[in-house]
């Protein structure tokens, strides 16, 4: 199996590097994409390898070279301008990402990793265009592969969110199992997660980011989701929604735990307002959208970590898009039907586990000679198993837009 860039010179966008590793996951609502692109090191980079080792807080006593360099890039289009994903592809040479099997019939094919719906609907649209061939990888396995490898590989890469307050969280590799993943994308997976490789897609929902941009565009003529979604900042979804007080004449009802501020029925004011939609602000309606979605998945989120006993729930997906409102609205939520006992933590790289995980999956495949069995931040990360390893750095902000990440690949 030849991974194409390693046996082509062709030229790519980036002058110096060369694509490595492509792979898809392709949802009802985006289209992910993460590749590696790597420099070949040279002995004049000597002095700045080692200074990015250090900083890298590679052992003193690691004595290793690095094998090359480069990003890991991460990117996302819109499912229905797949169009513009392909020809990003093209453009940036991206098919070299790809490998040959030789021991397939036909060994001039070229192979994608790719997972997600997608992966099925539109192979033929890759065959066609791009002349690549989607080897399939399963949604949910991608997903928890992706979980896993950022909880254990990425320093600070859970946190909570909890009345404005972020709060990383500390994880011990030997005590992460089990945990609940929430996958928020067009739809929502709810999966039990007991190890690598080892899961159970346990629940899902119909009502997840899907529903939010799709209702939230008919009722308020956004135009994209981030501007539905920087409408919530200025909303209030009092005036759509009708509360507790508002049917208990102002008063909380304290034999059941409800205060007059908790939401009774979403949109309900919206029945004897006797007001047509144009009057609503669309700041409003999408606070109570968002509101109402964000609840939902919150208590059914909590319903099944209850079911099985799990402590920590891990949200992810690009519905959260790493938002203050939604975050706070999910954690409350957890916090308020477990009473506490069970904690929503959410993921920086929130939207790339499927994608990050199709990538995993040619981690058995060569990279320039070597065998790569694990890409890991520095922190706090024991040596693979194989041997080799590659040493990620993170620039800040990566999980809000498309962007990258420095590697440095170190042979052993
Ligand atoms: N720029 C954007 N355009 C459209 N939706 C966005 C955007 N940014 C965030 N979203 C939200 O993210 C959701 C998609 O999330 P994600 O990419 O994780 O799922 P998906 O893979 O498309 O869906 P599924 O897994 O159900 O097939 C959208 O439904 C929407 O709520
Ligand atoms: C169909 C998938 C798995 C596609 O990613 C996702 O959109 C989903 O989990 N939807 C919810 C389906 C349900 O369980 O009701």
């Amino acid at each position: 199996m030849d991974l194409l860039a390693d046996v082509s010179n062709q030229q790519n966008s980036e002058p110096g590097s060369q694509i490595s590793h492509l792979a898809l996951d392709i949802g009802g609502s985006l289209i992910k994409l993460v590749y590696f692109s790597r420099n070949n090191v040279s002995r004049r980079d000597d002095d700045e390898q080692k200074s990015r080792k250090e900083s890298l807080g590679v052992l003193q006593s690691d004595t290793s070279q690095p094998v090359l360099e480069g990003r890991l890039h991460f990117a996302k289009f819109e499912t229905s301008k797949i169009n513009d994903c392909l020809d990003f592809i093209h453009s940036k040479k991206l098919r070299l990402g790809g490998f040959r099997d030789h021991a397939a019939a036909s060994s001039d094919k070229i192979f994608i990793k790719a997972t997600g719906g997608g992966a099925y609907k539109f192979a033929d649209l890759f065959k066609e265009k791009l002349e690549i061939s989607l080897d399939k990888e399963d949604e949910m396995n991608c997903l928890v592969t992706g979980a896993n490898f950022l909880l254990k590989a990425v320093h600070q890469e859970a946190f909570t969110y909890l009345d404005g307050q972020k709060e990383f969280v500390q994880i011990d590799h030997n005590d992460l199992y089990p945990y609940l993943l929430v996958n928020i994308g067009s739809g929502v997976s709810m999966i039990k997660v007991d190890g690598d490789g080892k899961f159970e897609r346990v629940s899902g929902t119909n009502l997840g980011g899907g529903t939010f941009w799709g209702l939230g565009r008919l009722l308020t003529k956004c135009k994209n989701f981030d501007e539905l979604l920087e409408l919530s900042h200025q909303g209030n979804n009092r005036v759509i929604d009708m509360l507790v007080g508002d049917i208990y004449g102002g008063t909380d009802y304290a034999k059941v735990g409800l205060s007059a501020t908790t939401i009774a029925s979403s949109f309900g004011k919206a029945i004897s307002d006797n007001k047509e939609l144009e009057e609503y602000k669309p700041e409003d309606i999408s606070r109570s959208l968002l509101r109402m979605i964000s609840n939902n998945i919150g208590q059914i989120s909590y319903l099944n970590a209850l079911r099985f006993g799990l402590k920590r729930i891990f949200f992810a997906g690009f519905f959260i898009r790493g938002h203050a409102y939604t975050m706070d609205t999910i954690s409350v939520a957890v916090h308020f039907w477990s009473k506490g006992e069970a904690k929503a933590m959410f993921l920086r790289h929130e939207g790339f586990l499927g994608a990050l995980g199709a990538f995993m999956s040619y981690e058995k495949q060569s990279l320039d000679g070597l065998m790569v069995h694990k890409i890991m931040q520095r922190f706090p990360i024991s040596v693979s198993s194989a041997g080799d390893k590659i040493y990620c750095s993170l620039n800040s902000d990566w999980n809000l837009n498309d962007d990258s990440i420095q590697c440095s690949v170190y042979g052993t």
